[in-house]
């Protein structure tokens, strides 16, 4: 990690640097300001140091100058010059490795004017962490901790190398002679240099110029000059050398200049191009400039003699050592045949045949651009999960917020409206609860006496009983916050973040004490630990998870913590035990679907927010009586359909009629006046309707009929007979049991007996009468054969839970009631053949047949009606005298079988 910043940061320097040290080399270039040439002006004019032709000489003759550089190294000739503190001199290979960098610089014009720097940079030497970094490269155990060090040498040198040579010195006006044209002249030549000296001079005391040495008066004068030189410059004094001085221009120049060469050092530069064998060919094999040839997987890299061709090619950038030129092959064995043959053709004799290497480590390349991408994938959705696993404590927030709880909050501002007023229907549910609201309006009222309050209560129900209305009355009545949150929202593709949130709502819920959690659907995650797992598919750690942390929050709570847990289910029974002991959900709270009296009254709440003339107590009455089965959701869904159907008639308020529409359509489903029937199907399903409309009408048990249709409506149904259910159904018995299956064959058998063949049209009511009669047989205890025991026969279990021998009984005990039912129907029928068509043709003629219908073609029903019937359905409106109401148009199918709650009694009203 350390490495790839420092690297970066290198870089960043170093690019930045890079335009301001090719302008250097523009300035040098131009006679006025050459930096070379001004350094050697200035720090070797010594009576001893060479002249500058003899110099310039030199330059030119740079090989030689080397060698002799070399030379004195070895042979120790007396230097001019003291070394600066902390330099020191560079043995020749050290040397020869500095120059190598000079090949990083672009064009040959740069290198040559560095060289000129390089050999300042010889005599001067060089700082002695250079002189390590060099040798650590010569070791190839370069570290980025060098990279850092670079700027620092880099201007540490340009500050020696700017700094006037203490031998020109000498060139400084003779303060003891008072001759005005010396002063002046010399003045001239070296006024840059003066603040610069006088720092080198406090620095370094030792370096004093000779010709001061015991001459305390001149080295005065000459001091008090080089200060008001200084003042005139406005320039500070100089820091000590090796200290970067941003005002020194020349220092800034240099620097710049040096950082370049020395950076790639560390940074051998990356660039390469990519040739062809023919480019290979011409340029540098037939040249003789290649030296070794890598072969990489499919690329080689060419390395090149780089001396020899910065002779041929000085202004190309193969010249420089970071430089690479690299080619593709298709196999190694071609490109070995191909570089034989080019050899051979060049007459190169088989010992100085170029040398090629294959080099491993683009195996691990390869293999790194083959998996990179997908382990880079994988390691990112390890590192997410992890990260979102982790995410534990009250925060729980962390990335994306996936361990934040998604409860939705009610308080004080968005306050939940609900109050038990809202809630009808449910009277026993409603006083349960009503103590969790006392706890939490006032609680010392429990605490005085040492009572500890129930934590949390399951509302269990079917579907849309109005468990969350409930638990949001609750908390409307005690005007407390109110958390609402779904057991499947716990649920995340991530492990952990279900546990997560849980902590974070109930740490939540305790900063806002007192208040209520409700958790819907807690099924989600509240399912036995034990259910999954069998051999069905194991079991799931994270649903585990996930309760087991609700368990622990719902323990966690103090007595005195005013937080209420509630939660509404479906599934009551598949609930963890954990879950329902004390101290948790102490409370289970079943809400049924309503009584005849509960449907009035939650039709009463409901209508108070229609526009409606008509008589409150009947139409409630009327409407309960109409729907049996009917949950408070689907009450509130037929309400709202009849004002829509009222709206959609434009009607001035809604109309009975509307009402009882909503009622068939939801139901029923919506009429399908598109699909039209031929005139032979039409007949067929007008006599298998008025086949089931005899036999209610002639069975003493069968629900009365309400209405028949032939209209097709909803889902594959073609037509229909509506009855009204005998109140909620809470118990039958099996005379009203066979009469309801011998009725529900009536369609079947009336085909058989008017037409020469039957129909598909039955598939459904066979559907009916089999499950019937089958739960008489295993459930009911309504068959002599079996006796009364109870057969579970879950679809899941591999295996029933009885003898094959009791699967034979109970298929002929179903067998002998349906048959029973059929023979009962068909003697009916038989019996009744000429009412069948009596009531089919008129059927046909009118499509829809009321209950006023049946009684003006069949007469009056023999057996007497039931109460709510006589009630809400004697064509009075619920009024002496009054007109009867207007019968729906349309029909809906029977609100179907029985209904097998056979454990609770009926109320009073139900009877
Ligand atoms: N007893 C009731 N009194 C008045 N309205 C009710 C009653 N029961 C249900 N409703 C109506 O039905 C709607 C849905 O009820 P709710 O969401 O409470 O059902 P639920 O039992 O929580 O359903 P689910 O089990 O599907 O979550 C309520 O908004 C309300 O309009």
């Amino acid at each position: 990690m350390f490495r790839a910043s420092a690297r970066q940061l290198a870089r960043c320097s170093r690019l930045p640097l890079r335009p301001l040290a090719r302008p250097a080399f523009r300035v040098v270039r131009f006679p006025q300001t050459a930096p070379a040439a001004a350094l050697a002006a200035r720090r070797f004019k010594s009576t001893n140091s060479p002249k500058p032709e003899d110099e310039h000489d030199n330059q030119n003759k740079a090989p030689e100058s080397q060698n002799d550089a070399g030379d004195a190294n070895k042979a120790a000739p007396p230097r001019q010059r003291e070394l600066p503190p902390g330099f020191v001199l560079l043995a020749e290979e050290e040397y020869a490795e500095l120059k190598t960098f000079l090949g990083a610089l672009p064009s040959p014009q740069q290198r040559a004017e560095m060289e000129e720097i390089f050999k300042e940079v010889k005599e001067l030497g060089v700082p002695e962490e250079l002189r390590d970094i060099l040798r650590a490269k010569m070791n190839g155990q370069l570290s980025m901790k060098d990279a850092l060090k670079i700027p620092r040498i880099a201007f540490k040198m340009a500050s020696e190398l700017s700094t006037p040579n203490p031998e020109t010195q000498t060139k400084t006006p003779d303060f003891t002679s008072n001759k005005p044209g010396e002063e002046g002249e010399a003045g001239s030549s070296q006024s840059q240099q003066q603040p610069g000296a006088e720092g080198q001079q406090q620095q370094k005391p030792q370096q004093k110029p000779r010709q001061q040495q015991g001459n305390g008066q001149s080295q005065l004068k000459q001091k008090a000059y080089l200060k008001q030189k200084a003042e005139q410059k406005g320039e500070s004094q100089k820091p000590p050398p090796g200290r970067f001085n941003g005002s020194d221009t020349l220092t800034w120049i240099i620097g710049a200049a040096l950082l370049y060469p020395f950076y790639s050092m560390i940074f051998p530069g990356e660039s390469s191009r990519e040739i062809t064998w023919q480019e290979l060919r011409k340029n540098f094999l037939d040249r003789g400039l290649v030296e070794k040839l890598v072969v990489m997987g499919s690329t080689v890299r060419v390395e090149l003699n780089r001396d020899a061709v910065r002779n041929m090619y000085p202004d190309s950038q193969a010249a420089n050592p970071n430089f690479a030129y690299y080619f593709s092959i298709g196999s190694v064995d071609a490109f070995e045949r191909r570089l034989d043959e080019a050899q051979n053709e060049l007459g190169v004799p088989t010992g100085e045949r170029i040398p090629v290497s294959y080099a491993r480590e683009g195996m691990a390349a390869n293999l790194l651009m083959a998996f990179g991408p997908t382990v880079l994938l994988v390691g990112l959705l390890v590192w997410v999960s992890r990260r979102a696993g982790g995410m534990g404590g009250g925060s729980g927030g962390g990335m994306f917020g996936f361990g934040k709880s998604k409860a939705k909050m009610f308080n004080h501002d968005s306050a939940v409206k609900v109050k038990f007023s809202d809630v009808a229907g449910m009277d026993e549910a409603k006083t349960e609860i009503m103590e969790f609201v006392s706890f939490l309006k006032t609680p010392e009222r429990f605490q005085r006496l040492g009572a500890k309050i129930p934590r949390g209560a399951i509302l269990s129900g079917p579907p849309g009983t109005g468990k969350t209305l409930l638990a949001k009355a609750t908390a409307g009545e005690s005007a407390v916050p109110f958390f609402s949150v779904s057991g499947s929202e716990f649920v995340e593709m991530f492990v952990g973040v279900g546990a997560s949130r849980v902590r974070d709502l109930f740490a939540t819920a305790r900063k806002n004490a007192p208040c209520i959690i409700f958790i819907d659907e807690i099924d989600a995650v509240g399912k036995s630990r034990s259910e999954g797992g069998g051999f069905r598919g194991g079991g799931n750690d994270e649903r585990e998870a996930t309760l087991n942390q609700i368990l622990t929050e719902m323990d966690g709570f103090n007595t005195s913590e005013q937080v209420v847990v509630l939660a509404g289910t479906n599934r009551p029974d598949i609930l963890d035990q954990a879950l329902m002991r004390p101290g948790r959900f102490d409370r289970h709270i079943h809400i049924d679907r309503p009584t005849m009296k509960g449907r009035k009254d939650i039709f009463k709440v409901h209508l108070q927010k229609i526009l409606t003339k008509e008589d409150m107590d009947y139409l409630t009455g009327r409407l309960a009586a109409l729907t049996p089965g009917f949950a408070g959701a689907d009450i509130a869904n037929a309400v709202n359909e009849a004002a829509l159907i009222a709206a959609r008639a434009n009607a001035a308020s809604v109309e009975m009629l509307h009402f009882e529409q909503a009622i068939e359509r939801v139901v029923g489903g919506l009429e399908r006046k598109s699909l039209v029937l031929g005139p032979e199907e039409k007949r067929t399903v007008a006599y298998h309707e008025a086949g089931h409309a005899i036999c209610g009408w002639f069975f003493r048990w069968a629900d009365p009929l309400l209405k028949v249709s032939i209209i097709p409506r909803g889902q594959g149904a073609l037509g229909y007979a509506q009855y009204l259910p005998s109140g909620d159904a809470y118990l039958m018995n099996t005379n009203q049991l066979m009469d309801r299956m011998a009725m529900t064959l009536g369609g079947r058998v009336s085909e058989e007996i008017h037409f020469p063949t039957v129909t598909t049209g039955a598939s459904d009511d066979f559907k009916k009468v089999t499950r019937m009669a089958t739960t008489m047989v295993t459930q009911w205890g309504m068959s002599e054969k079996l006796g009364p025991l109870h057969f579970e026969n879950d679809q899941n279990q591999l295996h029933k839970p009885f003898a094959e021998s009791t699967a034979q009984a109970i298929d002929s005990e179903v067998r002998r009631i349906v048959d029973e039912a059929y023979k009962q129907c068909k003697e009916l029928l038989l019996a009744k053949k000429k009412e069948i068509g009596i009531v089919a043709e008129e059927l046909l003629r009118k499509e829809v047949l009321t209950r006023d219908d049946l009684v003006r073609l069949l007469g009056p029903r023999e057996w007497p009606e039931k109460e709510e019937f006589a009630k809400f359905f004697d064509n009075r409106g619920g009024q002496k005298g009054a007109p009867p109401p207007p019968f729906p148009t349309e029909s809906t199918d029977s609100p179907s079988e029985p209904q097998p709650a056979l454990f609770e009694k009926p109320t009073d009203d139900e009877r």
